[in-house]
């Protein structure tokens, strides 16, 4: 520590005359042995040991009912060895099969076949050029995906005529979009998608992938907003 110190401060010392020399020179200082050095010695370098409080020497030790520190054996007792003698292989409390192969056996939960989904739900293979990304491109295009100029106000009526193909509006919270474009670029395939087209289809949407941002990936597709029925 006080050789570290020394190397420190004769480096800095030096700085001024090192930035005009050519190379930077390393100075060796050997380590001197100063009577008032504070910093402890090599025996105890690696303690980490905090130190005890109050000081065991501190006069308030001495006048207080503060108890002695104890050493490590003095302290409670390590808790009793576990008897290897006693473990059995194998999955505590499982049936005897998983018993009888051994500690590498798989948990009884990862040997059932796996739950059946209530109803089948495939992705498509979408064509060529119409994926994700393709998608994205669309949209940020700057191409009319809409179909309308402006936003409209749609009611169920109005909505209803909107169910072709070339033609195809559908409303998903309270907003209505333009689907005929994203049809071919539909994961789950044009025919689920027109299954909501000229009507609401937020429950059916909701039903099958609620985690999907529909107002994200329809956004250049809305054509407005679903009202009721005007009287
Ligand atoms: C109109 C707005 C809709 C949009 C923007 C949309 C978007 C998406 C997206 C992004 C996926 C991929 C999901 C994933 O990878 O996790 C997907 C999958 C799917 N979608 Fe849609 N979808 C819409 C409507 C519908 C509707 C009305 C149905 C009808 C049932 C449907 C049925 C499916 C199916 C079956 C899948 C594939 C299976 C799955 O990913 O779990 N989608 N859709």
């Amino acid at each position: 520590m006080a050789a570290l110190r020394n190397w420190l401060w004769s480096g800095l010392s030096a700085a001024p005359a090192q930035s005009e020399s050519d190379a930077p020179r390393l100075e060796v200082v050997e380590p001197q042995d100063d009577s008032d050095d504070e910093t402890v010695k090599d025996e105890h370098s690696d303690d980490d040991r905090p130190p005890a409080f109050p000081s065991p020497a501190s006069a308030q030790r001495a006048s207080s009912s503060i108890p002695t520190i104890l050493t490590d054996c003095e302290l409670m007792p390590p808790p009793p060895q576990p008897s290897l003698a006693a473990r059995k292989p194998g999955i505590s409390g499982s049936g005897t099969k998983s018993s009888s192969s051994g500690l590498l056996a798989l948990p009884p939960s990862t040997t059932k076949p796996p739950l059946k989904p209530s109803r089948k739900r495939d992705k498509v293979a979408l064509a060529p050029g119409y994926g994700p990304l393709d998608w994205a491109k669309l949209k940020s295009s700057g191409q009319n995906l809409r179909g309308v100029d402006a936003l409209v106000r749609v009611p169920p009526s109005e909505l209803k005529k909107h169910n072709k193909r070339e033609d195809a509006w559908t409303a998903i919270n309270g907003k209505v979009y333009n689907i005929s474009h994203y049809l071919p670029f539909h994961p789950g395939g044009e025919k689920e998608l027109m299954r909501v087209a000229g009507r609401d289809g937020t429950k059916l949407f909701m039903l099958t992938h609620a985690w999907v941002n529909a107002d994200f990936m329809l956004d250049s597709c809305m054509v407005g907003f679903l009202t009721a029925e005007p009287s």
